[in-house]
């Protein structure tokens, strides 16, 4: 599940326990009511917003097994993340993720829908794994990575490589901004970077708007991508 904590005027959105934070319709909902509640706050235009995590994991992803024992959730688990996606593009101030922990494909993009990546060097992995598990990027996963991820070369290893990427890597490829110690000091410097940008007192609704219009693209996508809820290879995907 996950925690929604007010920090002076920074949102602290934690997805806790030691599980894999796995992106199953349950979890999907906690993580929109919570962006709901930010996005009702007074304050939330001169705020901003700060997601990590607990444990191993920051996410590992769909929710594969229960893909696999109930098929039509398939395109729930899509529909809901891809809505919380565009409300995380859309919303009227800054993100950060705090990446503590491994995060995983669909993991792996809820990561890159934030403006800033900071994360851990000793552990996790950036992964886009669907190469490694036989399923097919969607066309708005491919948005986002073309939005997020600079180079050519970059953009393969990601997509075309299935790259396990440590935070020193993901600095190397422009995904990362920052990397460090631990799990707790990626936090801290989560919170002095929110701190930081609070206190240039930018309009969050000016700076909602020019991110939709940075990631166009990206939204434009997600709405029309009909290869969202599918992405299982013709010869069946090796889940
Ligand atoms: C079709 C079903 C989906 C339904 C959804 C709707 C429909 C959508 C259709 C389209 C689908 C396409 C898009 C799909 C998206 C998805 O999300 S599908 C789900 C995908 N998820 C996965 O595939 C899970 C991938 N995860 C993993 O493979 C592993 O969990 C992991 C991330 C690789 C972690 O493995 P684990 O063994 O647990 O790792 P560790 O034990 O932590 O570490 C392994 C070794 O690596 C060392 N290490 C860890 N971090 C670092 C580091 N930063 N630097 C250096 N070394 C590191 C660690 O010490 C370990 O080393 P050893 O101890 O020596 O083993």
């Amino acid at each position: 599940m996950c925690t929604l904590e007010k920090r002076g005027r920074l949102f602290l959105l934690t997805l806790t326990g030691d599980g894999e934070h796995r992106l199953n319709p349950t979890l999907l909902d906690t993580i929109r009511s919570a962006i709901t509640q930010i996005r009702s706050d007074p304050s939330s235009s001169q705020s901003v917003l700060i997601t990590t995590s607990h444990g191993k994991f920051f996410s590992n992803g769909y929710d594969l097994a229960l893909a696999e024992t109930h098929p039509p959730l398939r395109a729930v688990m899509s529909a809901k993340l891809r809505s919380l996606v565009a409300d995380l593009i859309s919303l009227p101030m800054p993100t950060i993720a705090a990446v503590t922990g491994h995060a995983a494909a669909a993991g792996f993009l809820l990561a890159m829908s934030h403006d800033y990546v900071l994360m851990r060097r000793d552990r996790g992995f950036l992964y886009m794994s669907e190469l490694d598990i036989g399923l097919v990027l969607p066309a708005w996963f491919v948005a986002m990575i073309r939005a997020k991820v600079g180079s050519p070369a970059a953009r393969r290893d990601v997509a075309l490589a299935a790259e396990k990427i440590t935070a020193d890597r993901g600095l190397e490829m422009g995904i990362v901004d920052s990397s460090y110690g631990s799990a707790a000091e990626t936090v801290v410097a989560a919170v002095k970077l929110g701190e930081e940008i609070v206190r240039r007192g930018a309009d969050g609704h000016v700076y909602g708007r020019m991110r939709e219009t940075l990631l166009r693209e990206v939204l434009y996508t997600i709405g029309s991508d009909e290869t969202a809820s599918s992405g299982v290879r013709n010869s069946g995907s090796k889940l």
